[in-house]
């Protein structure tokens, strides 16, 4: 039994059945939601630990001895009951390990159990360095050896562009289509941006919260517990961020709580309190090299005064360039604000991508391991097989802060990029002039929203770039591409799910809309771009039939 992802069916409903279909044999699953990991030792009360279930569907509460054979999308381990093969999804269950799980939730044609005892540890098992590892929602295998957190990444590309993709398993194979995965060189302190939640209590898992001193009760700084927006754990150190950082983070942990600074945490429920998050951002200084970090306050009203001892303390180091303070009076839980005060030094950071100079600024998107970063943009650009001769035209859609289309518009003739994010489009339009590119133009619009007239701005191009976030492209683009029948699409994705259902509509079209497809698929290359979490960018080739 496959698990289709949501996201897969968000444009076109019409697909459902066709998609559920699949092969109970199929190992691919996904799925869109998160498990809530709560009360891990806790069996229920009424409940037998059963190998085989009574009936076909496992019942709520159920406990069951399940066996992880593989990692899913969001890294959740997939299991199957003995005899019946029903799907069951588990937050951290590692392939091979065996366990006693606790049916928590059904979700169609698939439930998901929580992890109540290991029984016979996971293969390629390590130790984690991060004594949060085992709980918080940042990593989630930092306990599997890399090359086996890479394997898994790379079957789950594959099985997804088999089953939501229908790409015959045959023709990937013959023709060499999917790549083994890029391995990232760097797999911890890769992350050039993290954003930590203020909150009233100290979250910890049950079992440990009982052995605590403090019983969790003071003021949280730190990332969310897996599946909560109001549950923090608290962290001193991030194993992900940098070491600058990490310095910036400790700081700031020693003083925020004392009492006469009068700063309180954000209540997500009661909606009271001041500071709702500390984003922290490094880049590098264009010329030295030397690392700049941004600190972002995000806070619930605009008091500077209150925030001064924080801005003091943090501006003392040398790598902080920039603080600002995003307000943000909603109750929502995002960090953009509805105003933007600079409060010590720059509105921006900078940094260095395939040799030109990007200004970032607190909301723009901006690839979050640059190291990593480098090495996709090479093979994107390699993938858009630009010739050279300064003849082309290239649209770059999800341009961002206008990285892709900049680092290519230095051999082209024109790039045309699209971005939803006002302040995006304008770092955009400022990098083009920094790095001193004539030949851009970056329009600011929402790609969900485009009608008849999108395309009448630009010539047709030779090479579509797209780069959608996690919900992947919207119908109405797919349909424009189709039409537009540009000779080369180079499709980015950081969601491999969304990702081959795009592909699968620009390769074979839909049916029941009476719309054909026109590309074939020429390589797809899945790269590691963030270690020890479930995340997975693909890089795809897509020409013209
Ligand atoms: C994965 S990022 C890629 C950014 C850029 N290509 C890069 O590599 O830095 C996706 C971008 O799409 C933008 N975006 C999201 N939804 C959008 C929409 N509906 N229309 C236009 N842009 C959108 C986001 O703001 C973000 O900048």
């Amino acid at each position: 039994m496959a698990i289709i992802p949501n996201q897969c069916f968000r444009h076109l409903r019409t697909t459902l059945p066709r998609l559920r279909k699949f092969p109970s044999s199929s190992s691919f699953s996904t799925i869109s939601c998160s498990l809530a990991e709560e009360d891990l030792e806790q069996t229920h009360p009424n409940s037998t630990i059963a190998s085989k279930p009574s009936s076909y569907f496992p019942k709520r509460g159920q406990t069951l001895e399940l066996v992880c054979e593989s990692l899913a999308f969001k890294g959740k381990g997939l299991c199957k009951v003995t005899d019946t093969g029903f799907v069951v999804m588990c937050d951290r269950a590692l392939p091979g390990e065996r366990f006693i799980g606790r049916v928590t939730r059904k979700k169609g044609n698939y439930a998901e159990v929580t992890k109540l005892k290991t029984i016979t540890p996971p293969r390629d098992i390590v130790d984690a360095p991060c004594e949060y590892a085992p709980y918080c929602g940042g990593c989630k295998t930092q306990n599997l050896s890399y090359e086996a957190q890479l394997r898994a990444k790379e079957e789950q590309v594959r099985d997804l562009v088999v089953h939501v993709g229908r790409f015959p398993h045959k023709e990937l194979e013959s023709h060499n289509i999917i790549k083994p995965i890029v391995p990232c060189d760097i797999q911890f302190h890769y992350r050039n941006k993290m954003e930590f939640s203020f909150g009233p209590h100290k979250w910890l898992p049950r079992e440990l919260l009982l052995k605590s001193d403090n019983g969790g009760g003071s003021y949280a700084l730190g990332l969310h517990a897996p599946g909560y927006f109001d549950k923090v754990l608290n962290v001193d150190k991030c194993f992900l961020q940098t070491e600058p950082a990490n310095k910036v983070l400790a700081a700031i942990q020693d003083c925020w709580r004392d009492p006469q600074l009068c700063l309180s945490p954000y209540n997500t429920r009661s909606h009271f309190g001041f500071l709702k998050h500390l984003m922290l951002r490094v880049g590098r200084h264009a010329s030295t090299g030397l690392p700049e970090v941004m600190v972002n306050f995000v806070t619930s009203s605009y008091k500077p005064e209150l925030l001064k001892p924080l801005v003091d303390k943090v501006s003392a180091f040398p790598e902080v360039v920039s603080v600002i303070n995003n307000v943000n009076t909603s109750v929502g839980n995002t960090s953009v604000g509805e105003e933007e005060h600079t409060l010590y030094g720059k509105s921006n950071i900078t940094e260095i991508l395939r040799g030109l100079t990007f200004q970032i600024s607190a909301n723009s998107f901006f690839q979050t391991n640059t190291q990593q970063a480098e090495v996709l943009y090479k093979l994107i650009e390699e993938f858009a097989g630009i010739r050279g001769d300064g003849s082309e035209i290239v649209l770059d859609l999800f341009c961002g802060t206008g990285t892709i289309g900049l680092t290519l518009a230095r051999s082209v003739r024109h790039v045309y990029g699209y971005e939803v994010v006002p302040q995006a489009i304008a770092d955009a339009r400022l990098n083009a002039k920094i790095n001193g590119i004539e030949n851009a133009t970056f329009v600011q619009g929402d790609l969900n929203k485009i009608d008849e007239n999108f395309g009448e701005n630009f010539p047709n191009p030779d090479i579509v770039i797209s780069d959608p976030n996690r919900p992947g492209m919207h119908m109405k683009l797919i349909k424009f591409l189709l039409e537009l029948k540009a000779p080369r699409i180079v499709y980015v994705s950081c969601n491999p799910a969304t990702c081959a259902r795009d592909l699968d509509y620009l390769c074979h079209g839909m049916t029941e809309q009476n719309i054909k497809g026109c590309y074939k698929i020429i390589s797809l290359q899945p790269v590691d771009m963030f270690p020890h979490t479930p995340h997975i960018e693909c890089v795809c080739l897509l020409e013209l039939c």
